[in-house]
This record gives structure tokens, sequence and C-alpha cells, in this order.
């Protein structure tokens, strides 16, 4: 097991998940958007980017869709199941990527499968920025708005002091080990994190923000649909990968 110098790195996309919040029968990583499903927008920019080495994508243990994508059998991705929470599923790539021998000092991307619309140039900026940091680092964007706190009743309760205040985006940028050890170590003590830099934090590291970009949006809400198609019509049109 040797550690690749070559600056290059591994990714595990999440793409479990069942879409409560998005409400459709059709998992929202298999939605068509401008002909072509979700999860084949994101993991395009994933493979424009040469530095990734090989791709672990976690399906939901009844995914029959994966098949008729067109990316079995690519040299660059494998599959392994995923699990219970987003969390349990980027553990179940990351494991995949241990039992290949992936060195743990590693650099490991995790990008969700959900957000289609990430540049192959903000991903490098990322991997450039962050490298193999132990402390890895994430795409994230400045809050620009001003923020309440509601209350059950959607009545505000307090603005928001939004100095220092990023919102967390991925891909997020871990060495393999660091990362696995983060993430079992939150699951053991019954922590549900919501993003790898929180299981990291959780254990005293303190990723790099890097800024990304606003159209690196995630798809959640079906009000999310027209601006995820807007945007794929446009930036990644506009840079064809
Ligand atoms: N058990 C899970 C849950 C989520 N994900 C993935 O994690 C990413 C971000 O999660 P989210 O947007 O919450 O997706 P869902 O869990 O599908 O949505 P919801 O919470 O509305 O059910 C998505 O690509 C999703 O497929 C996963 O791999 N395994
Ligand atoms: C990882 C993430 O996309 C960073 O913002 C976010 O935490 C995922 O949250 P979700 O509820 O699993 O969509």
């Amino acid at each position: 097991m040797t550690i690749d110098r070559s600056g290059g790195c591994w990714a595990v996309v999440p793409a479990a998940g069942a879409g409560r919040r998005f409400g459709s029968t059709l998992a929202k990583q298999y939605l068509q958007v401008n002909g072509r499903c979700v999860l084949a927008w994101t993991l395009e920019a994933l493979l424009a980017v040469t530095a990734i080495q090989r791709i672990v994508v976690a399906l939901a243990s009844d995914d029959d869709l994966w098949p008729k994508l067109g990316f079995a059998g690519h040299p660059r991705i494998s599959t392994c199941t995923g699990g219970a929470s987003r969390a349990e599923s980027v553990l179940n790539g990351l494991q995949q990527l241990a039992e290949w021998g992936v060195h743990p000092q590693q650099p490991v991307l995790v990008h969700d499968a959900a957000r289609p619309c990430v540049t192959p140039p903000e991903i490098e900026r990322l991997i450039a920025e962050v490298g193999d940091h132990p402390d890895g680092g994430l795409l994230a964007m400045p809050v620009r708005d001003t923020l309440k706190r509601a209350d059950s009743e959607g009545r505000v309760v307090v603005t928001v002091n939004r100095s220092g205040l990023w919102q967390a985006l991925t891909p997020q940028l871990f060495p393999l080990g660091r990362l696995r050890a983060a993430l079992e170590r939150a699951a053991a003590e019954g922590v549900e994190v919501t993003d790898e830099a929180q299981a990291l934090e959780r254990i005293g590291a303190c990723p790099r923000l890097v800024e990304g970009a606003l159209h690196n949006i995630k798809l959640t809400h079906p009000s999310d649909q027209g601006l995820v198609e807007r945007i794929l019509a446009g930036v990644r049109a506009a840079k064809p990968i």
C-alpha cells in the first residue's frame, strides 16, 4: 500500500438517498434534467477532473436504475451499497477504498450525487488548495443574506449574526484514514453528522473553507428543479465537458 504522490485523489459519491423532501417516487438522483439524469451530470463533472483516480458510487440496496445509466463497467467507476444515512453511505464507500488498498493518507473527495451543477474547475480548486492536508477542506459559500431563526409557527425569533458564517457545499476533501476514523467515531457516539467536515471537527480538525459557487446547489425540494435545469443549461453547457 503506497500513497499516490501524483496529487491524485479518490472520490465517493453518496447516491443512496430516497429524496423524501423532493417528494417524488423516483429518487431525485435519477430525475431527468435537460435530457440526462442528475447522477449522470454529477459523474460527468467528476470524471472530467483527471486528478480523480477512481469513483465509488454508494447506491441504495434496491437501486435498479444504475445499470441503465451506462456507467457500469466504466474503468474509473465502481459501486457499493449505501447505508441508512448519508454518513453511513459515505463510510461504506470509504471502506471500499480501503479494501482496494488506498493509502490512509490519500485524499478522498466526497460529493453529493444531488449536486449536479458543480464544475470541474471548482473541484480542481478544492484539490489544489487543500491537497493532502490532514485537516482537509470543503467547498463552501460565505452567507450573503440576513439570517433569521424561526419559531414553530414560522415567525422570526431572532436575527442570527451572519459574520463568519459559511454554508457548506460539496465536494469535501479529507485523508481516507482520518475521515473513516472520524465517521466511525461519530457513529459509535450516536451522532449523525450532516457532512464530512463535521466529523473531522469533532476530532479537533479545522478544515479549510474554499469558496465555491452559488450555482453548486443541492437538489433538495421540488422548487429546486427549475433552477438546476437553468444552471445546467447555462454554466455546464457554456463549458461543455
Ligand atoms: N442514506 C442516504 C441518504 C442520502 N444519501 C445521499 O446524500 C446526498 C445528500 O443527501 P440529501 O440531499 O438529504 O438526499 P436524500 O437523503 O435523498 O433527501 P431527503 O433527506 O430529502 O430524503 C444525496 O446525493 C443522497 O443520495 C445517501 O447516499 N444515503
Ligand atoms: C453535505 C451537505 O450537502 C453539505 O451542505 C449537506 O449537509 C447534506 O445534507 P442532507 O440533509 O444530507 O442533504
